[in-house]
């Protein structure tokens, strides 16, 4: 599986360092304050990317839908759809934060939660548009997208592989400038559900780099994930996990989001070859501790060598071939 080109600077997949998405979502509380310093965070972490989310309210959801009550400890409102438009920034607001994203010198994106949200996001021109797990089955969108010919990052919780081969196929019958995230979508994700061995799967089925997005506890899942070979990685960063939001207790905090990153930094710098060979930071334990023959007994030039003349010891003056002459 080769890379796929991004922008002339983000490239994901082959060789290149796992791409780190840090998915702030709707954990700014519907505070563009908050919203930069997450930004800002984002890029002190050293993420590869900050990414949001865009809905257009009227596109995504039924009108009944926006006024079934929402009474819960995470809600901003009484109905779903208050709650959502105290969460939603508006058009002018994601130009503001984009533009700030540029100052602070941190790829911007979002996902698209629908059509009018994709169409405003390849208008503002952003490296890629992310299409999340509520649109894994969405095959009319997932046309739509791809049609556009722009890059996607595609997550896939809530379906099962024929669905996401199903995706390939629509995406893939447009352009190649596609990722597949292996998702489970529950928040947070029990680690028994996380099958994370799905990631072997979809290399060895699909031919465009593959990612993990997690949304279980910790740090721990995302690092297998890998190790076991993710491309893009995305976990939810938040300045609290004790905020009000559905988000927040799944999510990294900054100083979590940058060991992440260092984290997997480390996994990558490690993985290596599969060919087992000598390497050179262990010559000085080779002469250290290696053993090597050396005579358990006082011989004579010329005298015969019996079994246990010989022994394999620590020795400074290892015998050479020369020895037995
Ligand atoms: C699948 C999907 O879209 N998941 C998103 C990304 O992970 C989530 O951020 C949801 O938007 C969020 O959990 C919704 O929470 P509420 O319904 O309380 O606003
Ligand atoms: C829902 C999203 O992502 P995921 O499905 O990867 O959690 C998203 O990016 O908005």
């Amino acid at each position: 599986m080769g890379e796929v080109k991004i922008t002339g600077d983000i490239k994901i997949g082959g060789d290149n360092p796992c791409f780190i998405i840090a998915e702030v979502g709707q954990n700014h509380q519907g505070d563009i304050e908050i919203a930069k310093k997450l930004i800002k965070a984002a890029k002190e972490a050293g993420a590869s990317c900050v990414k949001f989310q865009k809905t257009c309210l009227k596109e995504k959801f039924t009108n009944k839908y926006l006024e079934r009550p929402y009474d819960n400890s995470n809600s901003w409102g009484k109905t779903y759809g208050d709650h959502k438009r105290h969460l939603e920034f508006s058009e002018a607001q994601y130009r503001e934060l984009f533009k700030y994203a540029q100052e602070v010198g941190i790829p911007f994106t979002a996902s698209a939660m629908d059509m009018v949200s994709f169409d405003f996001l390849v208008n503002l021109k952003v490296p890629f548009i992310k299409i999340g797990s509520g649109d894994s089955n969405n095959l009319l969108f997932l046309k739509y997208a791809a049609s556009k010919m722009v890059p996607l990052i595609i997550s896939t919780g809530m379906v099962d592989k024929s669905a996401v081969k199903t995706i390939y196929d629509i995406v893939s019958a447009n352009h190649k400038r596609f990722c597949l995230l292996h998702c489970i979508s529950a928040y947070p994700v029990p680690f028994e559900d996380c099958n994370l061995t799905v990631l072997q799967d979809y290399k060895n089925t699909f031919d465009v780099p593959v990612g993990y997005s997690g949304q279980e506890l910790g740090t721990a899942v995302a690092l297998a994930a890998v190790a076991l070979g993710a491309k893009v990685l995305e976990k939810h960063i938040t300045l609290d996990k004790t905020m009000k939001g559905t988000d927040h207790v799944c999510s990294l905090t900054p100083a979590e989001f940058k060991q992440l990153i260092k984290d997997v930094r480390v996994i990558e710098a490690s993985l290596g070859t599969p060919i087992k060979k000598v390497v050179t930071s262990e010559i000085p334990c080779i002469d250290k501790l290696q053993k090597s023959l050396v005579m358990g007994c006082t011989k004579n030039r010329g005298e015969i060598l019996y079994p246990g003349d010989v022994k394999i010891k620590k020795e400074d003056e290892p015998l050479n071939e020369g020895d037995f002459c």
